[in-house]
This record gives C-alpha cells, sequence and structure tokens, in this order.
C-alpha cells in the first residue's frame, strides 16, 4: 500500500480509498512516455498517463499513490517549457505522494527547485555506463555500483536544489541520478523504462514498492475485458464491422478480440498494396486459412497504389499517399459488406499500437500535443482527414510484447504472434526514394527473400526482433566476372527490440554476414555490394524511412 499520508488522503477523498493504488504519469512529450506507464503496469500496477500541463485538480482526481514526471524534447531552461502546476510540490509533500522525475522530468524537479540546468557541451544519445557514487534511496542495497543505461538528452543539470544529492555520474562526470529523500523526490538523467537500460526496471519496481510501498492488483486478462467491453459499447448489437488484417500479429490480435464481442458481424480484409514481400500475398492469405478461422476477403489494390507512388521520393509524402490509399480501398469494401449483409459498416478495425501513435503525428488538441513527429504511420498520422469510418483500435495503448501477451491468452496461433513486424506501407519505406525505379521492388524482395531465409536456417528467427534488407538508390563500383559492374548497395538491418521503441543492432557471426552477403551478390542481379547497419534506435529509427 501507499504511504500512511497517501492512504489517509485516499480515504478522506473517498475516490478509489479500496481500489488498486493508482500511479500517475505526466508527459511532458517523450517518445517513451507510455512506455512509463506499460512498465508500471507491468509490474501488476494500474497507470494513468495524464498531458503534463494537466491542472493539480485533474492529478488529484485520480488519487495517485505515485507521480512520475516523463522526459521531452523541450528544454526546461526555455521560455514556454512545459510544467507541473505551482503547487505541485507542496501538494505531493502534505500528501505523502513520492515524486521520480525522468530525463526532461528530472531537469524539471532541479530547475523548479532552485538548482539550474544548462544545455550540455556533449549530448548523449544510446547507450552508455553510469555509476552510483553514494548510498542511496533510490537504488538501494542491491543494485549493481555500474550500469549500462540509454540516454537521449542535450540538457543536464549543473546545480542542485538545496536538499537533494547526487547518487550517480556519468563517466564524464555528470549528474545521473538525484534524490531528496526525506521529500521521497527522485530523478533519473537516462530513461529506466527502456529495456536497453539493463537495471532499469528493477530501479522503478524498487522506486515503486519500497520507496512509494505501492500494492499490485492489475493484469493482462483486465485489459482484454476492458477492451471487449469498450467494443460491445461503442458498436451497436446490427453493427457491421471491418477489420484491416495485414498477416502481422497486431492486426490478428485486434480481429480475434473484436470477434470475441461481435462475433460474424466483423469482416476482415487484406490488401495486397503492391509493397508486400516475396510470395507474401499467397502465404499470408494460407496462414489466415489454416490458422485464423476467420472468413478474410483478399483485395489487390497494387497497379493503383504503384500509379500514386511513381516519382515520389519524400518519405513521409509516400507515408500519407499509402494511408490514403488504404482507407480508399476499405471505402470500396465497404459497399461489397453492405450488399452482402444489407447493412452499411460504419467502423474500422486496426492493429494500432502505441509507438505508431506516438511516432506519428499527434493530432491538435491531442493529451500527446507535447510530442514531436518522427514519422507518419500510415494507420494513423498517414491517415485522411476524411476518414468515413469509426476507428475501433483495442491495442493503441499497448506495445507489442504486450499485444504477444493478449493474444496468447485469447490462444491466438504462434504463426502470428512470433511473426517479426512488417510495416502497413511495406516496401515503400525500404526502398529509399522513389519506389517504382530501376527495379528496385523485384531487387529488394530478392534480396530480402535470401537474408530471411538464411536467418530462419540459421535458428536466428526467433533471437531477433525484426530483419530486413533496404534498397539504396545509389550504385558502386564492383567487379564480377572479371568485368567492372556499376550496380546497386543493399543495406540488411537486424535488431533486438522487446516494443520497438528502442533497438539494438544484433550481432551476428562475421561468417554469417559473410556468406549471407557472398548469396546475395551472386544471386541477384544489379546488387554487388552490401551493407550491414549498426545503428541503435536511437539515434536512427528501425526502418530507414
Ligand atoms: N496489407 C494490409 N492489409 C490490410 N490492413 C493492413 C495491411 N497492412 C497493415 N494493415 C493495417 O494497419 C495496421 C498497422 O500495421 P502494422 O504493420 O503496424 O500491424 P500488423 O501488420 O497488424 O502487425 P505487425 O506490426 O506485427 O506487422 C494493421 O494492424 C492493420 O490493421
Ligand atoms: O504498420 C506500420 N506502419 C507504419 O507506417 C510503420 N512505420 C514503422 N513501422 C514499424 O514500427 C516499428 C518501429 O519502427 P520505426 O523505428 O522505423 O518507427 C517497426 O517495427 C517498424 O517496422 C510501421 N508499422
Ligand atoms: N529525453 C529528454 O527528456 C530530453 C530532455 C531535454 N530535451 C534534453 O535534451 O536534455
Ligand atoms: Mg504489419
Amino acid at each position: 500500500m501507499s504511504s500512511p499520508a497517501a492512504k489517509k488522503a485516499r480515504r478522506e477523498s473517498g475516490v478509489g480509498a479500496t481500489g488498486p493504488d493508482t500511479v500517475v504519469v505526466l508527459d511532458y512529450g517523450s517518445q517513451y512516455t507510455q512506455l512509463i506507464t506499460r512498465r508500471v503496469r507491468e509490474l501488476g500496477v494500474y497507470s494513468v498517463l495524464l498531458p503534463g500541463d494537466a491542472d493539480m485538480a485533474r492529478i488529484t482526481s485520480h488519487n495517485p499513490s505515485v507521480i512520475i514526471l516523463s522526459g521531452g524534447p523541450n528544454s526546461v531552461h526555455v521560455e514556454g517549457a512545459p510544467s507541473v502546476p505551482d503547487t505541485f510540490f507542496d501538494h505531493c509533500q502534505a500528501k505523502g505522494i513520492p515524486v521520480l522525475g525522468i530525463c526532461y522530468g528530472m531537469q524539471l524537479i532541479v530547475q523548479l527547485m532552485g538548482g539550474e540546468v544548462k544545455p550540455a557541451d556533449k549530448a548523449e544519445y544510446g547507450r552508455m555506463p553510469v555509476h552510483i557514487v553514494q548510498e542511496s534511496a533510490l537504488y538501494g542495497e542491491e543494485m549493481d555500483p555500474t550500469q549500462m543505461v540509454w540516454m537521449s538528452h542535450g540538457d543536464e543539470a549543473v546545480k542542485l536544489p538545496e536538499g537533494f544529492k547526487c547518487v550517480g555520474k556519468s563517466d564524464a562526470g555528470a549528474v545521473v541520478a538525484i534524490e531528496n529523500a526525506e521529500r521521497k523526490i527522485f530523478g533519473l538523467q537516462y530513461h529506466p523504462e527502456v529495456t536497453h537500460s539493463e537495471r532499469g526496471f528493477e530501479t522503478i519496481r524498487h522506486f515503486l514498492f519500497h520507496i512509494a510501498k505501492v500494492e499490485a492488483g492489475w493484469t493482462m486478462q483486465n485489459v482484454l475485458d476492458e477492451q471487449i467491453a469498450i467494443v460491445n459499447q461503442k458498436v451497436g448489437p446490427d453493427d457491421h464491422v471491418i477489420c484491416a488484417l495485414s498477416g502481422g500479429v497486431d492486426s490478428a490480435v485486434a480481429a480475434t478480440l473484436v470477434h470475441k464481442a461481435i462475433g460474424d458481424r466483423l469482416h476482415c480484409c487484406f490488401v495486397d498494396n503492391g509493397l508486400l514481400r516475396y510470395k507474401e500475398g499467397e502465404r499470408v492469405m494460407k496462414m489466415f486459412k489454416d490458422h485464423l478461422h476467420l472468413p478474410v476477403t483478399k483485395i489487390d489494390d497494387s497497379a493503383r497504389l504503384l500509379a500514386k507512388l511513381k516519382g515520389v521520393a519524400d518519405p513521409e509524402k509516400k507515408r500519407k499517399t499509402i494511408g490514403a490509399q488504404f482507407i480508399e480501398v476499405f471505402k470500396e469494401y465497404k459497399d461489397d459488406v453492405e450488399k452482402k449483409t444489407g447493412v452499411r459498416p460504419k467502423f474500422l478495425v486496426q492493429g494500432t499500437l502505441y509507438p505508431d501513435v506516438i511516432e506519428s503525428c499527434p493530432p491538435p488538441g491531442s493529451d500527446q500535443k507535447h510530442s514531436h513527429t518522427i514519422k507518419s504511420h500510415h494507420n494513423v498520422g498517414g491517415l485522411p482527414k476524411e476518414l468515413g469510418f469509426e476507428l475501433v483500435e483495442p491495442l493503441r495503448m499497448l506495445f507489442k510484447d504486450e499485444v504477444r501477451k493478449l493474444g496468447l491468452l485469447m490462444d491466438v496461433p504462434q504463426a502470428f504472434i512470433s511473426r517479426h513486424p512488417f510495416p502497413g506501407p511495406g516496401l515503400a519505406v525500404r526502398v529509399l526514394g522513389d519506389v517504382c525505379a530501376d527495379g528496385a521492388l523485384d531487387t529488394i524482395r530478392a534480396v530480402d527473400e535470401i537474408y530471411i531465409n538464411a536467418i530462419k536456417d540459421a535458428g536466428l528467427y526467433d533471437k531477433i526482433w525484426q530483419a530486413f534488407a533496404v534498397f539504396l538508390p545509389i550504385k558502386s563500383v564492383g567487379v564480377q566476372g572479371d568485368q567492372r559492374t556499376h550496380s546497386h548497395v543493399v543495406g540488411l538491418r537486424a535488431i533486438t527490440s522487446s516494443d520497438g521503441m528502442t533497438a539494438d543492432w544484433y550481432q551476428f557471426e562475421p561468417k554469417f554476414l559473410q556468406e549471407v552477403s557472398a548469396k546475395i551478390c551472386n544471386e541477384v542481379k544489379n546488387v554487388n555490394r552490401v551493407v550491414y547497419d549498426i545503428t541503435s534506435k536511437p539515434p536512427s529509427t528501425v526502418e530507414w524511412e
């Protein structure tokens, strides 16, 4: 349970006094904010995400036992940067609510409580070691003295407020962990919520259960029950619903969940948009038939979409063209369903996940207003203004690994659960520039097939989170059969991740890469060079566009 003061406050307010503890996360626009709430859920504790400028009344209406301030793209020392309400720290102290600030959140604590934050000489992005420099409540006694963490910041705390001590430092001596144990205010400059911060999860666990003393009581079954209830509330008893099914795990799980709620009023359709991998259309339809046991209509839209993409090189323009064309196809499918059932479907189910939402353009006025657009995922930021559907997206707040767990809970077949993700815009974001140029689509299909088969043959498919080939719009000089060639360069990417929010490149044995590279250059015409992508996310993203 939470602290005596917080418990007393809960009893006084009468809200959730006997319910589970609630962790409120205030969102300052970090790409990882929702990851904080999911780590908390993973620990079995209920968590609510609120915008960073929520007022005190909105925050206290959730009766928080703990408040976490997220990271964000702004700088606290710049005029107009988002902040907590004026009475925030006094309120937390009065109610005994522990506060943890992460990255921007820590910088806010430092600046608002009388310390100083400044642009650092050197920004820090990606993996690096940090060291515990003195005994601390935040880390407790069990923590490793040195741990690898994930950084993503350009500002740093140069002076701490009174009552705070620095308990962690980077190699360069920068402040990375602070605490005022008496006031129960803590800060981390790095991101403990991402899986690549080795002991981050333990740090959050320690903070919740040992410092804040919250009680767990939240499960994946709660999520399933809640989402089925929401679908039933939204979709009327006679309504029919279209589901965009791709062969990927997200839409398979979304379809299964909605089917549980509304049964055969669900109509699934799979679109071949011309951007699928080698034989993917046939393979996916076979998977649906053999494993999913839901009728699926396949629509071939490849000629129309490729005609629209011809000559388009800008990644965002490609994504938006594809997003809009998907919706065109779903609207036409609506006519087919109406002919068949006599009812015009109003709803569209998509397997949208949280990373798709946070990386896409945040809609104006939404709670994600402090976030930057990274890329417009076709199913969120790539949607046209005139949608013509109400969306049903039961997975919108979840991450891939949570979706896989939800799928297992509903017995979704392993064939879907263990599949590497494949983006809706497909090969269009893996052929850099114009997808219609220079036989690029066929070339990359052939390269990808060789690469993925090699990964499967080596028994590595399930160890890798996602792997694919990329077609680069450049040529290099080679020598093949004693002849000069001037041919294309392809990139190979393989990453490890748990949720796609952060990723590291997979370290193949050199022999594997050597063999794959030789096979590609021998078997695929027009390719004489293969490069391997050794960049993490951040600073890169998983896909190249
Ligand atoms: N070829 C397609 N046909 C129909 N719907 C699609 C297609 N590709 C994507 N979608 C829709 O867009 C959503 C988002 O695509 P996304 O690739 O993120 O999810 P997924 O394909 O279901 O799972 P995964 O991420 O594992 O590939 C899908 O869940 C699905 O609703
Ligand atoms: O359905 C999708 N529509 C999209 O527009 C899209 N863009 C990226 N991705 C997938 O999302 C995960 C994170 O990718 P990025 O680091 O490239 O954003 C990776 O798994 C990507 O394959 C998409 N999926
Ligand atoms: N990830 C973050 O929260 C970054 C905070 C701030 N924008 C910085 O660069 O330091
Ligand atoms: Mg997909």
